[in-house]
């Protein structure tokens, strides 16, 4: 199949979150099963400078509310796949790709409005017929709309997918505000009041819709998981489907990791002791191979579980313990750690920095990986966890709940500690066990986290999904 895949981000190209680690590995896995994949992203500053690279085809010119979008496709190569990025400096040449540290950029909506036309028109300008387009998330939920209101017939046997990596995104702007599309005077009617909700419409214009797991495609037909979102799940629910993300066993793998200090296998875990000291090290806590390390390294966001953890640091770290947080985003969290750390300088540390390295690192030196999340589409943390014999500690909810046995739940299957209520009680008790079971239990322990090491949660099975997806929208449309 031919496969147009539109994005935002792609890990090592540009990324701030999941979704660009899921648009890098399912193109190569679904390229490494015969499928001419393509993926279209926007010319970040990031990549500009980084690559001076020549138009691939003749510039391209979109026309739309009296105004001349100009713009280059710039191509290079990602393990076998080709990128292509869409040029237009005005919208994609800033810092940030969708705020500037603070605050979202204003014309977001017209930047991914104009992105998602322009990813369509360089498929044409590089005579791609795609079988099947797949857009991701809000910045690219416009893309089965502007296929459909397509009237030169490129598109016509070309059928969508849109996958959702997180719902609570949902790209909702002043319809006036986005001069791009105002020559769709057909949107006025699919407005909420006077906006635009991007995600909805790729909701009601996609062939198919998939969340990242299936469990979350589950919540999202509920009144509760749905993002406010429940009627429109509800009206397309027979196109509705889940697929679980995958883990790049290369990248994430202990044996192999070129990030960390000493590499390891589930057959020789003293690698791992001296990875941990490394943490500590790095992090100025006590070096001492007894205290259990609980890691977390994700985007500061109430989505990753701050909401239950920052009540009960007190109380946590007034045990045994050792407590390393890494991440960027949401100011008043980050301040609200700093002073945890100010606090619990031998106990906590909190490093405000977007490091893989160190992402790395945290999972390779905590014996714990903390992921309490509100909610969690798939999750791609724990995996590595598991991967790292860092036995995740998470909240029951979403793909999390697809990836991770408790400890109660499953004792011989294990490879974790789950909480089900969304509270900061529910939080301390689970961690309260998960530290019990290390101090009281070390066999048991050290066999779940040869156990969790031994967990598979591959590409190649997901892109297997992926393929039968594509085959059912081109099949039933
Ligand atoms: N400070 C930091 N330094 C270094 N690396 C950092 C970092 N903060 C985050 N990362 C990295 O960013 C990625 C985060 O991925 P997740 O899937 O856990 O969450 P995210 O919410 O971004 O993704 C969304 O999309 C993905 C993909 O579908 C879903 O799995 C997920 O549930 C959904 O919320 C990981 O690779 C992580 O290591």
């Amino acid at each position: 199949m031919k496969i147009l895949f539109v994005v935002s981000e792609v890990e090592d190209l540009a990324k701030t979150g999941g979704l660009a680690d899921v648009a890098k590995s399912l193109p190569i896995s679904l390229i490494a099963m015969g499928h001419d994949v393509r993926i279209v992203k926007p010319y970040y500053k990031s990549l500009a400078d980084k690559y001076d690279l020549d138009d691939c085809c003749p510039r391209q010119q979109l026309y739309a509310h009296k105004r001349r979008y100009e713009f280059g496709v710039k191509a290079l190569s990602l393990e076998k796949v080709p990128v292509y990025c869409v040029d237009y400096p005005e919208y994609f040449n800033r810092q940030g790709l969708y705020s500037d540290g603070y605050h979202a950029y204003g014309d977001n909506a017209e930047r991914f409005a104009f992105f998602s036309a322009a990813a369509l028109q360089a498929a044409k300008a590089l005579d791609f017929h795609p079988d099947i387009v797949h857009c991701n998330d809000w910045h690219t939920a416009m893309v089965p709309f502007l296929m459909q209101a397509d009237n030169s017939g490129y598109f016509q046997h070309t059928k969508s997918v849109l996958t959702i990596h997180n719902g609570a995104f949902q790209g909702t702007h002043e319809f006036a505000d986005i001069p791009f599309l105002q020559p769709y005077e057909q949107l006025q009617q699919q407005l909420d009041g006077n906006a635009l909700n991007y995600l909805r419409m790729g909701i009601r214009y996609a062939t198919r819709i998939n969340a990242v797991s299936p469990n979350y495609a589950q919540e999202l037909l509920t009144p509760l998981g749905s993002h406010n979102l429940y009627n429109e799940f509800q009206a397309r629910r027979s196109a509705v489907s889940g697929i679980l993300n995958g883990c790049d066993y290369q990248q994430w793998d202990p044996a192999t990791d070129p990030y960390i200090p000493a590499n390891y296998t589930s057959d020789n875990l003293d690698g791992k002791a001296q990875c941990k000291q490394a943490l500590q090290q790095e992090c100025g806590l006590p070096a001492n191979d007894s205290v259990p390390v609980i890691g977390m390294v994700c985007r500061l966001t109430e989505q990753k579980g701050f909401g239950y953890i920052l009540p009960i640091m007190a109380n946590l770290l007034q045990h045994n313990v050792q407590l390393v947080i890494v991440g960027t985003g949401d100011p008043s969290i980050a301040d609200a750690l700093k002073t945890h750390r100010d606090q619990h300088p031998d106990k906590f540390r909190f490093i405000e920095d977007f490091s893989v390295k160190l992402a790395h690192l945290v999972e390779a030196g905590s014996d714990f990986f903390l992921m309490p999340s509100l909610f969690e589409p798939c999750g791609l943390n724990q995996m590595y966890s598991l991967a790292y014999g860092t036995l995740p500690v998470v909240r029951a909810v979403g793909g999390l709940k697809d990836t991770v046995l408790d400890l109660h739940s499953a004792p011989e299957y294990a490879t974790g500690f789950m909480f089900e209520h969304p509270d900061s009680t529910a939080l301390l008790n689970c961690l309260r066990r998960a530290l019990l079971f290390y101090h009281e239990y070390p066999d048991l322990f050290a066999a779940m986290r040869i156990r969790a090491m031994n967990t598979r949660f591959t590409w190649q099975d997901a892109a297997v999904d992926y393929e039968r997806l594509y085959t059912e929208a081109q099949a039933n449309g």
